[in-house]
C-alpha cells in the first residue's frame, strides 16, 4: 500500500470512529500516525522522489512574502501593481505556470514578493503544481493568503487545510513545549500549567505511538494534542499569514465593511486601487522588520542606507549583512537607541545584542 492509500485509510477510519473519553487514545494514536506518513509524503528526504520542493527562486532582499490562492483571484495583477515587475494577467485559470518575483520598496526595507501559480483542492498530496506552491509557501516569512471577495467564504478554510497539512502553522507561535531524547531513564513528564485541551495519559500514548520511551517533555502551555505531535515532528513551519480579500469592486459595501474587521485580513481591489498603500503597510507590520543604521568612527550615522532584519537579530546579523569576515574578526560593537542600556548614550556591546528598530550601531574590528 502507498503512503497515500495508507492517509485514507487513517483519515477514513478516524471519521468512522466517533469521538468519546473511550476512544481518545486511540484517535490519539492514529493522529500521530497520520502525522508522520504525511510528513513521509512531503520530505524531500522521502525516497519516493523529489517531494517537497519549491521553485528555484533565489531569495533576495531583506523578506520573502508569498502569494497563495486558487487561480484566478489576481496574484498577478497584485504583483504587477506593486511591483516594477509584471506578471502575465488573464481571465482564465493557471495563467501564471511558475514562480514570479517581484520586489516592494518600502521605509527603506526590500521585500521579494512571489507570485505563484493558483492551486487547488488537494495541492498538497500532489494535485497540480500545487506541492511546488506549498513547498515553496514554506521558504517565506509572510504569506498572502489571496481570496476573491465574490466567492465563497469555503475558499479559505480549504487553502488553510492545504497549507496545515505541509506543516505550515499560519499566524501561531512555536507551542511552549520542551522536548528532549535520551537514551535511558523513562519519560520524565511535567506541565507547569493545567491542560484541558489534552492530558497526560494521551501524551504518553503518542510518545510510546512515536516509540519514545526515554525522553524529557516540559509543558508550559495548555496545548492540545495535535499542538504536541507538531512539537514532536519539529519540522513545522510557524509563518505570519495576512488574509487579502480581492475585487471589492464587485461586491457589496455590507460584505466589504464585514470582511475588513476579521482579523489578519485586509480588503482590497487590484483593478480599482483600491487600499494598496494599506496592504504594503500591513505586510511591513507582519514582517516584524527591524531597521538599523550603521554609523563608522566619527561620522554621523548613515540614513539614507539601513539594514534591514528581522525582529530579535543580533549585532551579529547585522555583522553578516555587511561582510562574513566582520564576525571572526569581531572585536565589540557600539548601539544608540531604544536597545541601549544607557539611552541616549551608547552601550558596548557583543555579537549576540538584541537590536530594536531605529538603533545606531557600530562595529569595530580586530
Ligand atoms: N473585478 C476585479 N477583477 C480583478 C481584480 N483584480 C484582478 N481581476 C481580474 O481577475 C482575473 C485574474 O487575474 P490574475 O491576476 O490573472 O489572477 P491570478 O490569481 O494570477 O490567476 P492564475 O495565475 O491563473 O492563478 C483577470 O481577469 C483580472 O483582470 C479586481 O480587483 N477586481
Ligand atoms: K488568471
Ligand atoms: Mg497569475
Amino acid at each position: 500500500m502507498g503512503i497515500v492509500e495508507k492517509i485514507k485509510e487513517i483519515e477514513e477510519e478516524m471519521a468512522r470512529t466517533q469521538k468519546n473519553k473511550a476512544t481518545e487514545y486511540h484517535l490519539g494514536l492514529l493522529k500521530a500516525k497520520l502525522a508522520r506518513y504525511r510528513a513521509q509524503l512531503l520530505e524531500p528526504a522521502s525516497k519516493s522522489g523529489p517531494a517537497g520542493v519549491g521553485f528555484d527562486v533565489q531569495k533576495s532582499g531583506d523578506a520573502r512574502v508569498a502569494l497563495i490562492g486558487f487561480p484566478s483571484v489576481g496574484k498577478s495583477t497584485l504583483l504587477s501593481k506593486c511591483t516594477h515587475t509584471a506578471s502575465e494577467t488573464a481571465a482564465y485559470e493557471f495563467t501564471t505556470l511558475t514562480a514570479i518575483p517581484g520586489v516592494i520598496e518600502y521605509q527603506g526595507a526590500r521585500i521579494q514578493l512571489l507570485d505563484l501559480p493558483g492551486i487547488v483542492e488537494g495541492a498538497s498530496q500532489g494535485r497540480g503544481r500545487g506541492r511546488q506552491v506549498v513547498a515553496t509557501a514554506k521558504t517565506a516569512d509572510l504569506i498572502l493568503i489571496m481570496l476573491d471577495a465574490t466567492k465563497s467564504e469555503e475558499q479559505r478554510r480549504l487553502l488553510e487545510i492545504e497549507l496545515d497539512a505541509v506543516g505550515i502553522r499560519l499566524n501561531k507561535r512555536k507551542p511552549d513545549v520542551v522536548f528532549k531524547r535520551r537514551t535511558t531513564g523513562g519519560i520524565t513528564l511535567n506541565t507547569t500549567v493545567k491542560l484541558t485541551k489534552t492530558d497526560e495519559k494521551t501524551i504518553r500514548t503518542i510518545l510510546a505511538g512515536y516509540k519514545l520511551h526515554n525522553c524529557d517533555v516540559m509543558i508550559r502551555e495548555d496545548i492540545t494534542t495535535d499542538e504536541f505531535i507538531d512539537v514532536l515532528i519539529g519540522t513545522r513551519k510557524y509563518i505570519p499569514c495576512l488574509y487579502v480579500y480581492n475585487k471589492i469592486d464587485a461586491i457589496s459595501l455590507e460584505l466589504v465593511d464585514k470582511l475588513a474587521r476579521t482579523e489578519h485580513t485586509v480588503v482590497i481591489s487590484c483593478e480599482m486601487d483600491l487600499n494598496l498603500d494599506y496592504l504594503i503597510e500591513q505586510i511591513w507590520e507582519s514582517l516584524e522588520l527591524v531597521k538599523v543604521y550603521t554609523k563608522k568612527r566619527g561620522a554621523r550615522p548613515d540614513l539614507s542606507d539601513p539594514v534591514c532584519l528581522r525582529k530579535g537579530a543580533t549585532i551579529e546579523d547585522v555583522c553578516l549583512g555587511i561582510h562574513k569576515s566582520l564576525v571572526s574578526n569581531f572585536r565589540n560593537g557600539l548601539v544608540w537607541g531604544r536597545s541601549s542600556k544607557f539611552s541616549p548614550h551608547a552601550q558596548k556591546v557583543s555579537l549576540n545584542h538584541q537590536l530594536q528598530d531605529e538603533d545606531v550601531v557600530s562595529i569595530f574590528t580586530k
